[in-house]
């Protein structure tokens, strides 16, 4: 029977990563996804964006809407300090099978807490299922259509505070409209584009941060 991309990019973690050391995992990813096969992992050009505020914010709780196979999973949990706890969901339970095995590759199934489901059902749950009060960073990278309503969602439910901060893959390509007029025009976010391209092309996409005033 056929494998599936992510099955292949799974194998090819195996096959070229070394067990415990998350950076050889995203270097064989991002190898994989040049080289042989693209696929939606927020990539190294963006990685860096992510990586430099993630550094900034030094999050004790952080947040990921859109697992996929676990590559910014791994790229925010290896910037964590020792005690974060990184909450991630996802939808599909055929990436979350393989996002599993690609963050218990890198050595860092202790920090993250996989969550198969839509993030409108679970998102109303944080505080009771995980203990959560607050998250101090939030990584929204799954359907474009679900970046507003969970937002709001999040806003409603007390999830974050004054200082939080969003950050949002593919604000351009795919895109999301209606979430950058939103949180560009409340007075309640800070709001900047950083501006890259799509993982693995040259065609423009960027990342929109943005900080909640509480
Ligand atoms: C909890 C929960 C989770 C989800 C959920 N889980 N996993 C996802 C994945 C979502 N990600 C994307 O669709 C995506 C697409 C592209 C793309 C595709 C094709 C092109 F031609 C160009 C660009 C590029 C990207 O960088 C993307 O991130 N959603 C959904 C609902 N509830
Ligand atoms: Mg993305």
């Amino acid at each position: 029977t056929q494998s599936t991309r992510p099955q292949r990019l799974l194998g090819a973690v195996q096959k070229n990563a070394t067990r415990g050391q998350p950076h050889s995992v995203l270097k064989a990813i991002d190898q994989f996804c040049t080289h042989t096969e693209w696929a939606m992992n927020v990539g190294d050009e963006k990685g860096c964006i992510l990586d430099s505020v993630v550094s900034e914010v030094n999050p004790a709780t952080v947040l990921e809407l859109g697992t996929y196979c676990g590559y910014s999973t791994v790229r925010i949990a290896s910037l964590l300090p020792p005690h974060a706890k990184l909450i991630t969901l996802e939808f599909n339970p055929d990436f979350a099978a393989i996002a599993r095995q690609v963050i218990a590759w890198a050595g860092l199934e202790d920090k993250v807490q996989l969550v198969e489901g839509a993030s409108g059902d679970w998102i109303p749950k944080m505080k009771e299922q995980f203990g959560i009060t607050t998250f101090d960073f939030v990584f929204l990278d799954h359907w474009k259509d679900r970046y507003l309503p969970d937002t709001k969602l999040m806003e409603e439910c007390g999830l974050l505070r004054k200082g939080t901060v969003l950050l949002a893959d593919n604000v351009i390509c795919p895109g999301t409209p209606d979430y950058l007029e939103y949180i560009r025009n409340s007075p309640r976010y800070k709001s900047q584009y950083f501006k890259s391209h799509l993982e693995y092309t040259k065609v423009e996409d960027g990342l929109e941060k943005s900080v909640f005033q509480g």
